[in-house]
């Protein structure tokens, strides 16, 4: 499949691997001038659960994405950060013909509302991931453990499209499902995010290290119900007591080890975050439906206060 990835950071170099080492013809494209440079010099290189990978790959920084005028993807696979997304897709736009599918995988919530200013409900894809990817460098992935993919279109079509991507991420060894119920998991995926996330990068520690905290438990499901009580306003009726489950299944598993995302961003990169579309989008959200979220309203207003200090 002919395939290109916005937003080549951890996770986009990860997907970029995976699929390439399966003779997909991966093209990249990333705004970060320092990895796009590293990339063109050196291919894609990371640690892979231990061993040295490197692969040369085409790279275009978004400020080039004319030089791709007879280049039309089957695929294109978002992977910036959420809000990066938009002025990406804006710079990219013009790789989207009416044949050119989109798939996000972003943590967070509310990306269709973003994407589709840009191709059209019939060819968006939505989904969740739970690989995870570090950078240790401009064009230097850290990738280790396990994940899966879970997608699904956005509108209710042929979904001949959408399950050929399952079969070409399976033969990447990517784990994928075309789910029934996409917008399930997104909400259940963003709960993982909007505890582990936020609470690492408040508290300054990994997931495992979370999870020895007695303040925990009492923490995940506070915020779990602030969840909930949003997304039942919106018809997702979300089983609190499995997402607990869920979420601290992390604090032993081998992703025990892992810094949030989030936390690559503000902690170490004192980069601004994703927390406007995760707990953030559940205060907003909640305010518009009279619903009461102060441990998402607090959290997002630390987070922002941290980005403000480190991001100076
Ligand atoms: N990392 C993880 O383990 C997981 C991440 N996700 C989700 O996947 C999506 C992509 O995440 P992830 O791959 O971690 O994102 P990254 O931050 O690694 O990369 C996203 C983009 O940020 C820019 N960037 C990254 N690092 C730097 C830096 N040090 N300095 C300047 N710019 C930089 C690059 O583009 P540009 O220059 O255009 O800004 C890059 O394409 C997010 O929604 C995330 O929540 C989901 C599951 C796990
Ligand atoms: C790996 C996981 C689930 C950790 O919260 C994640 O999605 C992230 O790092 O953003």
């Amino acid at each position: 499949m002919k395939i290109a990835i916005v937003g080549v950071g951890a996770m986009g170099s990860r997907f970029a691997l995976m699929l390439k080492h399966s003779s997909n013809e991966v093209t990249l494209i990333d705004g970060w001038q320092s990895n796009v440079e590293a990339i063109k010099a050196h291919g894609l290189q990371a640690d892979f659960n231990g061993k040295h990978v490197q692969s040369k790959m085409p790279i275009y920084a978004l400020d080039e994405v004319d030089q791709l005028q007879d280049y039309q993807p089957d695929l294109i696979i978002a992977f910036t950060k959420s809000n990066q997304l938009d002025e990406a897709f804006q710079k990219a736009q013009s790789l989207i013909s009416p044949q050119t599918y989109v798939l996000c995988l972003l943590n967070g919530m509310g990306h269709e509302e973003i994407l589709e200013k840009y191709v059209s409900k019939e060819h968006l894809i939505l989904g969740i991931t739970m690989w995870t990817a570090g950078l240790a460098g401009p064009g230097q992935a850290t990738l280790f453990g396990n994940g899966n993919v879970e997608l699904q279109n956005f509108a209710a079509v042929d979904k001949d499209f959408a399950l050929e991507v399952e079969q070409v991420f399976a033969a990447a060894g990517l784990n994928p499902k075309y789910s029934d119920n996409v917008s399930y998991s997104i909400w259940r995926k963003a709960c993982v995010n909007g505890t582990l996330n936020t609470l690492c990068s408040i508290l300054d520690c990994n997931i495992g290290e979370l999870g020895q905290t007695k303040e925990s438990e009492a923490l995940l499901k506070t915020i779990i119900a602030e969840f909930a009580a949003v997304a039942a306003h919106e018809g997702i009726d979300l089983d609190q007591a499995e997402v607990f489950e869920h979420v601290t299944e992390t604090f032993t598993a081998d992703i025990a080890d892992h810094y949030p995302s989030m936390y690559q961003d503000l902690i170490k990169n004192h980069r601004n975050t994703e927390i406007d579309f995760i707990n953030g989008a559940v205060w907003r959200r909640g305010q518009e439906y009279g619903i009461a979220t102060p441990y998402c309203a607090l959290i997002t207003q630390l987070i922002h206060a941290k980005e403000q200090l480190l991001n100076k």
